[in-house]
């Protein structure tokens, strides 16, 4: 059971409709950012999370607990966990609803310890939309799709445009980021 409290999503949320462009199932997400800890191949002691989407809403993703990630020794940190489920959740919202949002909110229950070289398959669904709010949430299993619960999460994430980037962030990075997103014929600026 879990000791989460309740009400979630909260009663005013609607079921949330994948876009239409969103990738079909099958589809192998990559990394969005070369230089994200959660996926980046660009940062080597990153988590190097890899998603790919499933099917009926939801977004399956890998993650294998290296020795960089340690807290206790050999087990994974507490906080890279929740890092990890951030990246799956986050991962979900974006490309099932081709938002640009952040996380606001990220709630997580550790439920068992997750050793050094392990893998988390983490199936993330979204749960509900309410204005610019998404309610998503994640399970984690050790080392395989239907191995031990490890990890629950779940996350509020709010969705913003694209000057939420470019005011607080690095304008010349968000600027090579976008080239190389239109480069790839991917998509930058898309509105809700
Ligand atoms: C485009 C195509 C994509 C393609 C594919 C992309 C893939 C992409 C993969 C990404 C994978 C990376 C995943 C990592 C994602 C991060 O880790 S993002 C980094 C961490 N997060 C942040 O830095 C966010 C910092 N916070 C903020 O900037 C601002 O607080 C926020 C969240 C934008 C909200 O500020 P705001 O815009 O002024 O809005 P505000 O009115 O305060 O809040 C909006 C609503 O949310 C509610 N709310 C806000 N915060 C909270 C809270 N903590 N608790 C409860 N409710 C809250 C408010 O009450 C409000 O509710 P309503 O009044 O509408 O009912």
């Amino acid at each position: 059971m879990s000791k989460a409290a309740e009400n979630w999503p909260p009663e005013d949320t609607e079921p949330a409709t994948p876009h239409p462009d969103a990738p079909p199932s099958g589809t192998e997400l990559g990394e969005h950012y070369s230089q994200c800890f959660g996926c980046g191949d660009d940062v080597e002691s990153g988590l190097h999370i890899r998603s790919m989407i499933a099917s009926d809403m939801t977004v399956v993703s890998k993650f294998t607990v290296g020795k960089d990630h340690q807290g206790a020794p050999g087990l994974a940190h507490g906080g890279l966990l929740a890092c990890a489920f951030d990246e799956a959740l986050g991962s979900t919202v974006g490309n099932l609803l081709r938002r640009p949002a952040v996380t606001a909110r990220l709630e997580t229950d550790f439920v068992r310890p997750v050793p050094v070289g392990s893998t988390l398959h983490i199936a993330a669904k979204l749960d509900g939309v309410s204005r610019r709010k998404t309610y998503v949430s994640a399970e984690g299993r050790l080392d395989a799709e239907d191995g031990p619960v490890a990890v629950r999460a779940r996350g509020l994430f709010v969705t913003v445009g694209v000057e939420h980037f470019t005011k607080h962030g690095d304008a010349d990075a968000i600027s090579q980021f976008r080239d190389v997103r239109q480069a790839a014929g991917q998509d930058w600026d898309i509105n809700p």
